[in-house]
């Protein structure tokens, strides 16, 4: 009903007409459509168990528990939004503090049907005896648990457990840490503390939007269903690599370079470097007019220098005090040989502005402190050892070794993810360029220029998307066409949305950020990400034994102490809902390798189906065939070195097998990855291949094949050839049949 009626309130807006009327007629017409558009469009997206739960009171009330709140026409409430206060008893009440409630009730509903009801006592002595013979307990969660995957991830607003709930309702102010194994649902409850802070502290985070950082672009396709479902649009959800507006880093690179890249120290190596550009000769510097020459001598040229650099202002910024300072000595100079002595201010500031424009000068000038983006510094720093040499000097010679590389040739995409921590370091320090000198443009490099035009190419792309999913949703498509809806979406500020704003500023500072997988970020990752958090509101999650990257984070105290010492806080998980008893205490055994002293958190169900391995490898096409889930999600986990090889076997073998990651890799019946690309995602049935050599790959290697082993819901099987690592023991050998 609701649905119809805001489909029509939409339709009244829309029939005022197209282009007429006043001004302010048009744009209060665009935002009531823009507001009901939107209104039906989360409607529609969480039709499906709009309503999952009741409560009863001791008091005889009932309230209703829902995706969002609903309220009737008398404004009684219909049905409370999970983030309110007082639904939070659905979450939080035990039998031993039942806050007032005397039964929890799940409703577990397919469209608009109840196709199931699952209640939790929690006052016995309210309840009539008919009402204690029905109770069944955890049905809720654990058939949640035992679902088939779809490959994305779905809300768990019916389910939340009282310790995840306590996270995801956490005070907004300073860094909460939540350290948790595999599968305790960190991924799950970060989204849901999104949407619950986004609705409790709506104000604040709606201007400046929350940023998710996730590992990699197909874990953000894995998880991007979930918020829509929860009714929310001022999240922008991102990798580090995407965060700097205007490159897309697509080059691939080996984990040491990236590990050396992410180094703390490179903060100094960037820094050197925009100070090698500020050097002035110590001799004096001649420049050749038509009239005259004209002598720079040392003292001058280091007096500008300094002056400069005392400005405190950025590299680019700073340009005018050098630039300014060096004019007056020239114009001084010049008035003198034209033979006039004692010139007024007026006189000088004349001849300042005439020598400006003398090629000579400009050219001396650019050559002294020139205008720098972030590229041009990083390019003519990577690929230049004796740069390198100098600005790097506190690394080993074979560090810098793996930072070297040729120059962008035409065309090719030179930026890697760990570039962009340094790219936004560098923007910091070298501040922005006059927009008239970046349009005069000649000195833009042609490398940043591309960067640019595929940046623009990308955003019209996906705006024109964006147009065409809200026409259909609305049903408008018959009646406006998508160009012309993108085409002012995208010219006019109104219609972008917070998290469209901030994505294309680089000095964006959001109002909370949730980072995933935290445990991969590299220090010089981290100071990028706080940088866009001035307040320090942030939620982190992830998983010490889990980190892969070699620049990756051990402790969380060293991680954070230095941004927010004595402002963060950590709050653990320790019940693993996605992997049965039978995988972890397979995957327990390889923990014991990753450090002795972390506990793998504890399952909540069994399958009674112990995993298993089998050899040769070269039976993979055959194990992938049996192990294939009707309606699911199989993966294939596979050290890097053999990826391609492998994943052949797998794309013969099964119809519709897909290699690498993706969207794609998401809705495939089957799926071959690297450890990386698995990170955070899950699967209903797992074999990991040669996991001697996955865990002989990297340094980092027990971690990986810990990530492999928990990333299944129901079954896990491991294919080899060389012998079984010490920690696989357990497996059952399964001959192949
Ligand atoms: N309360 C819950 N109700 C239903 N399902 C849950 C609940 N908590 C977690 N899950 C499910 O458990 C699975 C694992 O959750 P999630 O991916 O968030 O774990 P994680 O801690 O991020 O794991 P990893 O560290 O391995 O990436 C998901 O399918 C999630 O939906």
């Amino acid at each position: 009903m609701l649905r119809e009626r805001t489909q029509r309130q939409l339709d009244g807006v829309l029939a005022q007409g197209g282009s007429g009327g006043t001004h302010q007629n048009r744009s209060e017409r665009d935002t009531f459509a823009g507001m009901y558009a939107e209104r039906l469009g989360r409607l529609w997206s969480v039709e499906n168990g709009l309503c999952f739960g009741r409560l009863d009171n001791a008091d005889d009330t009932s309230l209703y528990i829902g995706r969002i709140g609903l309220a009737d026409d008398d404004q009684r409430r219909l049905l409370i939004d999970w983030r309110a206060p007082v639904a939070q008893p659905f979450y939080g009440a035990t039998p031993a503090a039942p806050m007032g409630v005397t039964r929890r009730r799940h409703l577990q509903t397919k469209g608009r049907t109840v196709i199931g009801i699952d209640d939790d006592l929690l006052d016995l002595d309210g309840l009539s005896e008919e009402d204690v013979a029905t109770l069944n307990g955890e049905a809720a969660l654990l058939a949640s648990l035992a679902a088939r995957r779809t490959g994305r991830m779905r809300d768990i607003v019916a389910t939340i457990q009282a310790e995840q709930d306590r996270i995801i309702r956490s005070d907004l102010t300073g860094i909460l840490v939540v350290q948790g194994g595999p599968g305790t649902g960190k991924t799950v409850v970060a989204l849901h503390r999104a949407a619950y802070l986004l609705y409790t502290h709506r104000e604040k985070l709606a201007r400046r939007g929350v940023l998710i950082l996730g590992p990699n672009l197909t874990f953000l396709r894995y998880i991007e269903q979930v918020l829509p479902s929860l009714g929310e649009t001022d999240v922008l959800l991102s990798t580090v690599g995407e965060l700097y507006p205007g490159v897309v880093p697509r080059r691939r690179e080996r984990p040491e370079v990236a590990a050396v890249k992410g180094d703390a120290r490179m903060a100094q190596v960037v820094a050197r470097a925009v100070q090698e550009h500020q050097r002035v000769p110590r001799e004096p510097l001649e420049i050749r007019l038509d009239r005259y020459t004209l002598k720079l001598e040392a003292s001058v040229l280091e007096a500008a220098r300094s002056r400069a650099s005392r400005s405190r202002r950025t590299h680019n910024e700073a340009r005018a005090v050098f630039v300014r300072h060096l004019l007056n000595a020239l114009a001084r100079q010049a008035a003198r040989r034209l033979g006039r002595g004692m010139i007024s201010d007026e006189e000088l500031a004349d001849l300042r502005e005439e020598l400006r424009t003398e090629r000579p000068v400009k050219a001396a000038l650019n050559r002294l402190w020139p205008y720098l983006t972030p590229q041009r510094l990083l390019i003519g720093l990577f690929t230049s050892p004796e740069r390198l040499a100098h600005a790097a000097a506190a690394f080993t010679e074979a560090e810098r070794e793996l930072m070297l590389r040729e120059p962008p040739r035409q065309g090719e995409n030179w930026w890697a993810e760990s570039d962009v921590p340094l790219l936004d370091e560098a923007a910091e320090l070298l501040g922005d360029i006059d927009p008239a000198v970046l349009r005069a443009g000649a000195w833009l490099m042609e490398e940043e220029q591309a960067a640019a035009r595929a940046a623009a190419l990308d955003e019209r792309h996906h705006q024109l998307q964006y147009a065409k999913e809200v026409l259909e949703l609305t049903g408008l498509s018959e009646v406006m066409d998508a160009e012309k809806f993108a085409a002012r979406h995208l010219t006019d500020d109104v219609y972008l949305t917070t998290a469209e704003r901030a994505a294309a500023d680089r000095t964006w500072a959001f109002g909370h950020i949730i980072v995933d997988e935290a445990q991969e970020l590299s220090p010089m990752a981290w100071r990028m990400v706080m940088r866009r958090c001035p307040t320090r509101s942030m939620t982190i999650v992830g998983d010490l034994a889990q980190t892969g990257s070699a620049a990756g984070a051990r402790s969380w105290g060293r991680v954070l102490d230095p941004y927010a010492a004595g402002r963060w806080r950590e709050e653990h998980l320790s019940v693993n809902y996605r992997t049965p008893a039978e995988l972890m205490a397979v995957a327990a055994d390889v923990l014991a390798l990753v450090d002795p002293g972390m506990k793998a958190p504890a399952s909540v169900r069994e399958t009674g189906v112990r995993p298993w391995a089998v050899s040769p490898v070269s039976s993979l096409g055959d194990v992938v065939k049996r192990e294939i889930v009707e309606d699911g999600r199989l993966v294939v986990i596979v050290p890097e070195s053999r990826r391609e090889e492998l994943g052949e076997i797998v794309v013969r073998a099964v119809d519709g097998a897909v290699v690498g990651p993706g969207a794609a890799a998401l809705e495939a019946p089957a799926a071959v990855l690297t450890v990386a690309e698995a990170k955070g995602l899950e699967f209903d049935a797992v074999v990991v291949a040669e996991p001697e050599l996955i865990m002989g790959e990297s340094p980092r290697g027990a971690s990986d094949l810990y990530v492999a082993l928990t990333r299944a819901t129901q079954r896990l099987g491991v294919v080899h050839d060389g012998p079984l690592p010490d920690a696989l023991s357990r497996l059952e050998r399964h001959p192949i049949t």
